[in-house]
């Protein structure tokens, strides 16, 4: 039986953040419903979130799980907008009902990038040179290959980070090309990060649309903007951060790529001070995106990950040893 036609809306209202990153990535979903449904009035609903507010700490000391997302989904849930655009990176790996992740576009630059006034490489800093991330996941993999180099936190939206590096707070720093790219800012990347200098942050790159999963109509609306190789590269990717339990509090890296018909995925667990680094991979179909996921994080934790996540998240069910957690879903 075929479903039932819908008839296209007539109005939609997006949440968004209202910093300059995210106003960019609701307007371009704006452009792209616009060009599909051209009667439909699509409009943006600006709203700050607790991860905007705080920038005195580090997020991943605040418990930074959803920060970015929580104030959108009440918009959500109280009818105020239909949906919400995020950084899929940004989006926790546990979203569930009564909301839905309805669509992942496709992928822009997944790399990080480096930005600096004084060098292209980070191997050409002076010992000592203060490198600027509030990223685990960078901050591992930089001490990791440059010991010699401190890494301190560096919070606030793209124009505040970028702000405190052009004051000389920072030697270099160290951001994700898609957010500079996206604002324009691309020409001040100074180096790109290989996935082996920098394995990127799962989702990393891609926008992800977030609805009341009930809503059967926008989700079939909305359908046209998923792009199938992100979705299931992302997929295979947050499958790692799930089975390890998707904390922020843990240096965790896990990149997909599609390849002639073949999705390779690679994770990486490290300890915060970049000494021990674990790496997987996996390859498999592109329909195996999370068993591909299951299979790398299994890898990751039986080489050494369980230790670290236990000495990190103490009582968290990735760090106990097989057969004791809940079943992994
Ligand atoms: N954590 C904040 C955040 N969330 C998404 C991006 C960049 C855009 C993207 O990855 O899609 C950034 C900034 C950064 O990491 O430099």
């Amino acid at each position: 039986m075929q479903a039932k036609p819908v008839s296209p809306p007539s109005r939609l209202v997006i949440a968004t953040r209202a910093s300059r990153l995210a106003l960019w990535q609701a307007e371009h979903v704006r452009g792209r419903l616009a060009q599909l449904y051209p009667q439909c009035e699509v409009s943006l609903l600006e709203m700050t979130t607790r991860g905007d507010q705080i920038l005195d700490r580090t997020l991943s000391k605040v418990g930074g799980k959803g920060l970015f997302v929580k104030e959108l989904e009440t918009a959500l849930l109280d009818g105020r907008a239909d949906l919400a655009v995020h950084s899929l990176k940004d989006v926790p790996v546990d979203l569930t009902l009564p909301f839905a992740l309805t669509a992942v576009m496709q992928r822009e630059d997944p790399r990080d990038a480096l930005v600096s006034g004084q060098v292209d490489d980070l191997a050409k800093l002076p010992a000592g040179a203060v490198v600027g991330t509030s990223s685990l996941r960078r901050e591992a993999q930089i001490r990791a290959s440059y010991p010699h180099l401190e890494v301190k936190p560096l919070r606030g939206n793209l124009d505040t980070r970028l702000g405190k590096l052009d004051r000389g707070e920072y030697a270099a720093i160290i951001l994700a090309a898609a957010g500079l790219q996206r604002l324009g800012l691309a020409s001040r990347i100074r180096a790109y990060l290989s996935p082996e200098q920098s394995l990127p942050s799962a989702g990393q790159g891609a926008l992800g649309i977030e609805v009341m999963a009930e809503r059967a109509d926008l989700r079939q609306w909305l359908a046209p903007l998923e792009c199938a190789e992100s979705s299931l590269c992302t997929l295979a990717e947050r499958t790692v951060s799930a089975e390890l339990g998707g904390s922020c509090q843990v240096p965790l890296a896990a990149y997909a790529q599609l390849r002639d018909g073949v999705l390779n995925l690679r994770g990486l667990v490290a300890q915060p001070d970049g000494k021990t680094v674990i790496r997987a991979q996996a390859s498999g179909a592109p329909e195996q995106a999370q068993a591909l996921g299951r299979q790398v994080a299994a890898q990751l934790l039986d080489q050494g990950a369980r230790e670290i996540l236990a000495a990190l998240l103490p009582g968290h069910p990735a760090s106990s040893p097989p057969g004791q957690g809940p079943a992994a879903g």
